[in-house]
C-alpha cells in the first residue's frame, strides 16, 4: 500500500459521504435549487484563489524540476478550462464583481483555505497531502456522474469539467507528488499528511452541506 493508499482508504468514509451528498446527487436529476449551486460558485471564487496561490507557494518550495512546472501550470489554470469555465457560469448566473465582493467566505471556506495554509506553513510534503483530496474527490465525482446526465445545462458543464482525461492525469500526477514527498519524510510527518488529507476531505464534504444550507455566520 502507498501513502496515498493509506490516505484514500483513511476517508473512504467522507469520500463516499460526498459522492451522496444531495448536492451531488440533485446536480445529475437537476433538482438543485440554482440558488444554492449560486451559493457554491462564490464561495469556490475563494477556494480557487487560494488553491492558485497556495500552488505556487508549493511549487516554491520543491526541488524536482517537472514537478515545480505541473504546479505553476495548475495554479495558472493551464492544465484545465476551470476558470474559463466559471467565467461563463457567472455571465449565465448573472454574479456580478459586486455580489461577489458583498459575499463574505462561509465558515467552512474559512476553515478550508486556513487549514490549507497552515499545512504549507508547516512543511511541503503536509501542504501538498491538504491539497490532494480537490483533485482526487473532483476526479472521482466527475468519473461517477459522467455515467448520468444531467436535464441542467449548467450542471451538465459543471459535471464535463472534471470528468476529463486531462484532469485524471492532473490527479494521477498530484497523487505521485504527494507519495514521493512522503517517501522523502519521516513517519511522523507521514502520520501528519495522512490527517491533513482526511481534514481536507471533511472540509470538501461540508462544502456541498455549506452550500446546500446556504451557510453563513451568525453575526
Ligand atoms: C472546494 C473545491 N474543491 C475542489 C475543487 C476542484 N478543483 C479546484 S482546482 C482543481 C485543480 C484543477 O486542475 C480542482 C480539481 C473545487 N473547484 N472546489
Amino acid at each position: 500500500m502507498t501513502l496515498t493508499d493509506n490516505m484514500r482508504t483513511a476517508a473512504d468514509e467522507l469520500f463516499t459521504a460526498s459522492f451522496n451528498h444531495p448536492f451531488i446527487t440533485e446536480l445529475t436529476t437537476g433538482n438543485l435549487p440554482m440558488d444554492r449551486f449560486r451559493f457554491y460558485l462564490k464561495q469556490d471564487a475563494y477556494y480557487l484563489k487560494e488553491f492558485s496561490r497556495l500552488h505556487h507557494l508549493l511549487a516554491l518550495q520543491l526541488a524536482e524540476p517537472a514537478d515545480v512546472k505541473f504546479l505553476e501550470a495548475e495554479a495558472n489554470g493551464l492544465n484545465n478550462s476551470e476558470q474559463d469555465v466559471r467565467k461563463e457560469f457567472f455571465q449565465q448566473l448573472q454574479i456580478t464583481a459586486d455580489e461577489l465582493t458583498n459575499t463574505p467566505m462561509a465558515p467552512n471556506t474559512y476553515n478550508y483555505v486556513t487549514h490549507m495554509e497552515h499545512e504549507l506553513a508547516t512543511n511541503p510534503a503536509q501542504g501538498a497531502a491538504a491539497l490532494l483530496p480537490c483533485y482526487w474527490l473532483y476526479n472521482q465525482i466527475g468519473e461517477r456522474l459522467v455515467q448520468q446526465s444531467s436535464p441542467v445545462k449548467i450542471y451538465q458543464q459543471f459535471i464535463d469539467t472534471y470528468a476529463s482525461p486531462e484532469f485524471t492525469i492532473a490527479t494521477n500526477t498530484m497523487i505521485d507528488i504527494v507519495d514521493r514527498l512522503g517517501e522523502e519524510t519521516t513517519s511522523v510527518v507521514q502520520s501528519a499528511m495522512i490527517t491533513a488529507f482526511l481534514r481536507s476531505s471533511y472540509f470538501e464534504l461540508n462544502f456541498w452541506q455549506t452550500a446546500y444550507d446556504e451557510a453563513t455566520w451568525p453575526f
